[in-house]
């Protein structure tokens, strides 16, 4: 642990006030590189970066310190970590494709952002993901010239459970500490369904062979079974006390200052430092980059942040009141959003003794939370999605169609012959809702199309930082995605049904009632119909909380926001770094990427890469 001195919250301490008659005198205070957004890649970035100790520091985090937050150490607890001051808790628009639903988006809003608040599940994700990338325009990032980033950044445990998977693999010197978890008791037996169903184990899904399998995840638990956050990685207590590095919390960036006041000038706009604040109507303070303004906000805050500073469509910043001045107009920015669709909790009854319904049980919960305490072992320090199998809807060998499905062509959105579109991932609980219902035991299947063609934007609504963005996924505005989810379900209710977990699944053959927090999960995937499954998708579906690509690397400003090299197009002094700039979306979860995209960005600034 750090000390929480190495936090500041006072501005005064690092910034300087904007003066009430302008803006804000010329005696900035300056750092080499400032960091906005001490999230996933922000982390990595100040770590990084404040290694060389001639070069100065600062990141700005809007939400506390991760010090001050326990319950993100647990790494079972992740979910009741949303909708709370951790959370930005977006939201969407009301989805036209999904009975007007407006759906829930958390974001982590805490030092080490959302790798405080996600689901420990990590993985390299396909390598033609990144083939995919090159193809797109953003040379340099092959999955062969990432991955020695992501294995700098690996920490790997081997495990005795896990004796097949190779060292070779994985990185050993790195900060961030991989490993696996305990898993509840029903996974190993899911496995083996679905091997009989046709998905084969694999040891490991983080290899160049590509994810395709049924697989355990790999996770970031430390060594007393608490989460290993980047924040907890790469803010240690010796790069805490590094005199070049200044992190400040609580503290909002509300804009990007520029040293020219529009696209017109000869030189272009230059990104000179950052505006921030505390409250909406709180002081202004101001601190210059003598180098770069590096955004680090994550996929729906960076592209806000960058429409609020004057870096957008011309046509969106002239519609709002004030209209807000144009710096450069980069007609991408915002566009792109993709994010994995999931069908919603797909719930199927599991008998007692295989799942960790029985936690909730208030004596059984306080009996794990002690031994946590104490041991950091139990329950506590699982995950709370222990496995998945990512699998091709369109593999043959797969048992995806039923006598009572229509058999639609799906088209082929996959980054390659050997990648995933599809992925399903089970929970050890039954996910009915709150208050939980009392002695109900099941397994969660989450079916999420891993390659989607819904894309959706982020706008603002207001021209204030603090009032949260209009965020439209547009969730399946292509049928294809929801043909595809459609496969996956059917998927899940014959591995419901197979041989291995006949007296584990506890299936009610005569549940009718399609209201039920069981319905489809009993049905009979020979039976139920397309269309009874699209009505159970369209109630149900939710994000998986991977949204990226809102200000994509692309060669060109017509058809992304940044070069390869993370500079934003035709604006100097200003980079991007964050899940806003895979230049498509992956077919897994992103985390493990997001930190190798920054020690690479790490190395680039540092070797002074600039085209
Ligand atoms: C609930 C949840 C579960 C997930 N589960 C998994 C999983 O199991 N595995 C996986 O691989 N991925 C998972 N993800 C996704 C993954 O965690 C993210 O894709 C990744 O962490 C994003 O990193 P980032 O750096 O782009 O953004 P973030 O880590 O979100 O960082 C952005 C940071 O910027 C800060 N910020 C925003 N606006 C401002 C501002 N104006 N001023 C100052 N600071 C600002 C935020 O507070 C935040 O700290 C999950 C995400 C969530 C939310």
């Amino acid at each position: 642990m750090g000390s929480s001195q190495s936090y500041l919250t006072d501005p005064s301490k690092w910034a300087t006030p904007v003066k009430e008659t302008g803006e804000g005198g010329d005696n900035w205070k300056v750092y080499d590189y400032v960091i906005v957004g001490g999230g996933t890649a922000g982390c990595v970035l100040a770590s990084r970066l404040s290694e060389d100790a001639g070069t100065t520091v600062l990141l700005i985090e809007a939400g506390n310190s991760h010090e001050k937050e326990f319950l993100t150490r647990i790494p079972l607890a992740w979910p009741r970590l949303l909708k709370t001051r951790v959370d930005w808790d977006y939201e969407t628009t009301p989805q036209k494709h999904a009975n007007d639903r407006v759906i829930p988006i958390p974001r982590g809003k805490v030092v080490g952002g959302s790798s405080s608040i996600n689901a420990l599940l990590w993985q390299h994700c396909s390598p033609e993901d990144f083939d995919e990338w090159v193809k797109l325009g953003a040379e340099g990032w092959s999955y062969e010239e990432l991955k020695p980033f992501i294995l700098k950044s690996e920490k790997f445990t081997p495990s005795p459970a896990h004796p097949d998977v190779q060292t070779s693999d994985h990185g050993s010197e790195g900060l961030w500490k991989i490993g696996y978890a305990p898993p509840a008791p029903i996974h190993e037996h899911i496995l083996d369904a679905c091997e009989e169903i046709g998905v084969p184990r694999i040891a490991d899904m983080s290899t160049a062979d590509g994810p395709r399998g049924a697989s355990t995840f790999m996770s970031f638990v430390d060594g007393k079974g608490g989460r290993h956050s980047v924040a907890n990685a790469y803010l240690t207590p010796s790069v805490l006390a590094r005199p070049n590095l200044t992190i400040s919390v609580n503290t909002y960036t509300e804009k990007i200052i520029f040293s020219t006041t529009g696209e017109d000038s000869a030189e272009g706009p230059r990104a000179i430092g950052v505006q921030v604040s505390q409250s909406r109507d709180g002081r202004k303070w101001r601190v210059k980059a003598a180098k770069e303004v590096i955004v680090c906000c994550g996929t729906i805050a960076t592209p806000q942040l960058l429409l609020l500073s004057g870096l957008g469509p011309s046509s969106h910043l002239n519609s709002l009141s004030p209209p807000i001045r144009i710096i450069k107009d980069l007609p991408q920015v915002g566009l792109n959003y993709f994010d994995h669709i999931s069908a919603g909790p797909l719930n199927i009854r599991a008998k007692p003794g295989y799942t960790f319904d029985y936690l909730n049980g208030p004596l059984s919960g306080l009996n794990a939370m002690v031994k946590w305490l104490i041991w950091g072992t139990g329950p506590m320090a699982s995950l709370a999605s222990p496995g998945a199998a990512f699998v091709r809807s369109d593999d043959e060998r797969i048992p995806f169609d039923g006598r009572s499905s229509t058999a639609v062509d799906i088209r082929d959105t996959t980054s390659g012959p050997n990648a995933p579109d599809l992925e399903i991932v089970w929970f050890p609980v039954a996910v009915l809702g709150v208050p939980t219902p009392k002695n109900v035991h099941g397994v969660s299947i989450g079916v999420v199309a891993l390659k989607p063609e819904s894309s959706g934007s982020v706008r603002l609504k207001t021209n204030n930082v603090y009032d949260k963005p209009l965020v439209d996924p547009d969730f399946f505005s292509s049928e294809n995605d929801l043909n595809t989810v459609v496969r996956g379900v059917r998927f899940s209710l014959r591995l419901a049904r197979t041989e291995r977990m006949k007296g584990i699944f506890d299936l009610d053959e005569r549940e009718e009632d399609t209201t039920s927090g069981f319905w489809p999960g009993d049905a009979d995937p020979d039976m139920i119909t397309d269309e009874e499954i699209k009505m159970f998708v369209r109630r149900n579906c939710a994000a998986a909380f991977h949204p990226t690509s809102t200000c994509r690397i692309s060669p060109t400003s017509d058809t992304g926001v940044v070069n390869p090299t993370l500079r934003v197009h035709g604006v100097k002094g200003l980079r991007i770094c964050d899940a806003s700039v895979f230049p498509s979306q992956l077919s897994g979860h992103p985390a493990a990427i997001v930190v190798g995209i920054a020690e690479k960005a790490a190395d680039m600034i540092r070797r002074g890469v600039y085209s």
